[in-house]
């Protein structure tokens, strides 16, 4: 598909709705890009018809070459990786023999997947980055843009390269307010607290903003942003805040209003997109599959256990999803609910 010696083209792995729209915005530009999918459907509908666009942010229809990972040839200096943080590491073997050995990934994905790529691709070869646009995959060829959101660029070492300064102009392109930064992982570990809430908010049928407004659910979901904080903490990571999340709101010095205010602003934020549900509830209730709970979450859980920290409302929220998956629970306020009961200890043993 890709003839080798095409290093500067930029190799989007996993082209769906994070790198889908990523790939639209940087051709439209005249920036050459390579999409790759898994979905056969969805390459030939890229290259077929094109990429659509859809939604409040922006409506067009982008001409992006796309292709499946067999059909890939040749190596590439630059490869966002934007698939769901459980297909990392079967993308990551699919995708190394394509990176050059001066190149690197970029992961343009919720949680820790940078750990995981340093590992399989080297220190040297990963870049971070925390996004939180909100897109969905809505069929072959087409991706919701509900809503702008924050994207930030670091390298894991902290330092900012000649590399990571392109990246940051690449990602203007896409979202004038980008932000280049020292510390990539303090914004993912916001994140990680933002995305509980958004766990939480999935295992409900209700819209993000619903179930942050609702006042029942609001204790939980301070909670949640409290125990991973204090994981934060304990991994010595000062998070960032971005779009209503203020992880200040959530440390061990602050109060229940500055926490309730910080829930109310992710109500007012999460207000105002056309994707009114997160990934996670999609994964759940539309593409029926498996959610991305375990590398997630369960990973902080596991994180907390090595300090001594009990997270209880975490660790039952990864039961809950799973008991979803799984078919033995509905999406409803009663198992949100069963959250509450881990916060009052009156859940049942
Ligand atoms: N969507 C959003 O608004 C946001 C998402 N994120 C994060 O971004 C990441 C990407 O999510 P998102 O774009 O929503 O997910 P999508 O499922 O929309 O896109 C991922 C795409 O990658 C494909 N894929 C899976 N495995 C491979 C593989 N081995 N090689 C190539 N392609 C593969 C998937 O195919 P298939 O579906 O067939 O598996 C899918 O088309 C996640 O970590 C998510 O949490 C972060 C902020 C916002
Ligand atoms: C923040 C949000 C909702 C995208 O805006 C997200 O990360 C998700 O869908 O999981």
């Amino acid at each position: 598909m890709t003839e080798a010696g095409q290093e500067d083209t930029i190799l989007i792995w996993g082209a769906g709705a994070i790198g889908g729209i990523l790939g639209a915005y940087w051709a439209r530009a005249g920036h050459p890009v390579l999409l790759v999918d898994i979905d056969a459907a969805h390459v030939a509908a890229c290259n077929e018809t094109g990429l659509h666009i859809e939604g409040p942010v922006e409506e067009f229809i982008q001409a992006v070459p796309a292709a499946t990972p067999d059909q890939v040839k040749g190596t590439f200096r630059r490869v966002v990786l934007a698939v769901k943080a459980q297909a990392t590491e079967a993308a990551m073997k699919m995708l190394l023999p394509h990176l050059a050995d001066d190149g690197y990934i970029l992961s343009a994905q919720n949680g820790l997947n940078e750990h995981l790529i340093a590992e399989l691709a080297g220190p040297q070869r990963t870049m971070g980055a925390f996004v939180n646009y909100g897109s969905d995959w809505q069929g072959p060829g087409r991706i919701l843009f509900g809503n702008r959101g924050a994207v930030v660029v670091g390298e894991i070492d902290g330092s900012i390269r000649d590399r990571t300064r392109e990246m940051f102009d690449l990602l203007k392109v896409f979202e004038p307010d980008a932000v280049l930064t020292e510390n990539i992982w303090s914004y993912l570990w916001g994140k990680l607290g933002y995305g509980a809430q958004l766990f939480a908010t999935a295992l409900t049928p209700d819209s993000m903003s619903a179930n942050f407004a609702d006042p029942d659910r609001v204790p939980v979901l301070i909670e949640l942003g409290r125990e991973v904080m204090k994981v934060a903490k304990a991994e010595n990571i000062p998070p960032r805040g971005f779009n209503g999340f203020d992880p200040a709101a959530y440390s061990d010095t602050a109060g229940d209003a500055e926490a309730r205010a910080s829930i109310a602003a992710l109500a007012a934020f999460t207000s105002k997109t056309a994707k009114t549900h997160s990934g996670i509830w999609r994964d759940l209730a539309v593409r029926k599959r498996r959610t991305e709970v375990d590398p997630q979450i369960g990973i902080i859980v596991t994180i907390a256990a090595k300090h001594g920290l009990d997270v209880p409302v975490l660790a039952r929220l990864v039961e809950l999803i799973h008991e979803i998956e799984d078919g033995k629970r509905p999406q409803s306020k009663d198992t949100f609910m069963e959250l509450d009961k881990v916060l009052r200890g009156t859940a049942a043993a």
